[in-house]
């Protein structure tokens, strides 16, 4: 899979970028999130493949793009049947997230990018638009921590792990009420917060990372987020594991139902019979072969954000792969017009 379409998923992820960033700091981010998911839709149906998105732009905003189960590729093509055979051409999965922290790039903030993640059919949990309980950390401290152990025990085995005190490690949590004792428990154990608004995609994977500053993310995102994050994470060997949030009540607020009993049956319905299971990477990102490719829309942990030149851009990105262990940084310049003069860094 990494050759036939390696280097242009890099590709789809940086037209996204560079398409969304346009819109940085104008506090629209609405046209943002649009453009991205636009930029991505026409690169993806340049490519020689047979994609179905399972994880989209879908319920959350009945989007008319990159919607749940919307086919992409080649195929999709006007007069496809003329130059294009479906059965020639290998079938996958995608989850996308063509502007992943649109608040972020409205208020020309750090963190956001543009993301998705591939594998064979049915390589990629379908995740619901449900909250998702996550924790994430290096791969060290991987099966060691554990989602049902409190923050308290789970940095305490972190410490462990990495052989550093609680007082050295960092964790990332959302900036949102329903973390409040999470952040107090974190606090109180003695290690240090870093409240984010948007953006847990970014931080899941950059646990996986040493330099980082980041040594977990701890709290509740959204799932779709959560298999893109398991996605990168399973390739990088770090820990990811996630729990679906179907109770109003813990998140208060947000893309849920109504009930606790509506969510449980709408789980039931797409096959979800225990509501309360665990995932670990593996499981959401269950694919022999899986692919992520992320590009800084603005400047982020692990990527620049996308810089403007005269007649072109220059793009940052991340394509991890577990077909050849390789986490590549992909530093491209994008040349609308012959330019005058190319700067080397
Ligand atoms: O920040 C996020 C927003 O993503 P997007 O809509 O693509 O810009 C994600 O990283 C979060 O995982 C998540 O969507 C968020 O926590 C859920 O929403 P909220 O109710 O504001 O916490
Ligand atoms: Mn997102
Ligand atoms: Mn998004």
């Amino acid at each position: 899979m990494d050759s036939v379409i390696g280097l242009e998923i890099i590709e789809v992820v940086e037209q996204a970028a560079i398409a969304s960033a346009r819109w940085m700091g104008k506090g629209d981010k609405n046209t943002a999130d649009h453009v991205a998911v636009e930029a991505m839709r026409e690169r993806m149906n340049r490519i020689h493949m047979r994609g179905r998105i399972v994880i989209g732009e879908g319920e959350r905003d009945e989007a008319p793009m990159l919607y749940i189960g919307e086919e992409v590729g080649i195929c999709t093509q006007e007069n496809a049947k003329d130059f294009c055979d479906p059965q020639q051409l290998i079938e996958i999965d995608i989850a996308v997230d063509p502007c992943e922290g649109t608040n972020l790039v409205a208020y020309g903030q750090n963190g956001s990018m543009a993301v998705l993640a591939i594998a064979e059919k049915g390589g990629l949990f379908r995740a619901p638009d449900f909250y998702m309980k996550k924790l994430a950390a290096p791969a060290c401290a991987k099966n060691h921590v554990d989602i049902n152990k409190s923050a308290t025990e789970n940095l305490k085995i972190l410490s462990d792990c990495m052989s550093r005190s609680i007082e050295e490690l960092v964790v990332v949590v959302m900036d949102r009420p329903r973390h409040k004792g999470l952040i107090e428990e974190i606090r109180n154990a003695g290690a240090r917060v870093r409240l984010i608004s948007d953006g847990d995609v970014s931080a899941a994977i950059s646990c996986a990372f040493s330099g980082t500053n980041i040594h977990a993310l701890m709290g509740i995102g959204a799932a779709p987020e959560g298999v893109i994050s398991a996605a990168a994470m399973r390739c990088l060997g770090g820990h990811f594991q996630g729990q679906l949030i179907y109770d109003p009540e813990v998140v208060k607020t947000g893309l849920i139902g109504e009930s606790k009993e509506s969510n449980i049956a709408r789980l039931q319905e797409m096959g979800i019979t225990d509501p309360d299971r665990v995932y670990n990477a593996e499981e959401l990102a269950s694919g022999d072969t899986v692919l992520f490719a992320a590009s800084g829309i603005t400047p982020g942990t692990l990527m620049q954000g996308v810089r403007f030149f005269k007649g072109g851009a220059r793009t940052h990105s991340l394509v991890i792969s577990s077909q050849s262990s390789t986490a590549r940084f992909v530093d491209t310049i994008h040349m609308n017009d012959t330019p005058k003069s190319l700067q080397l860094r």
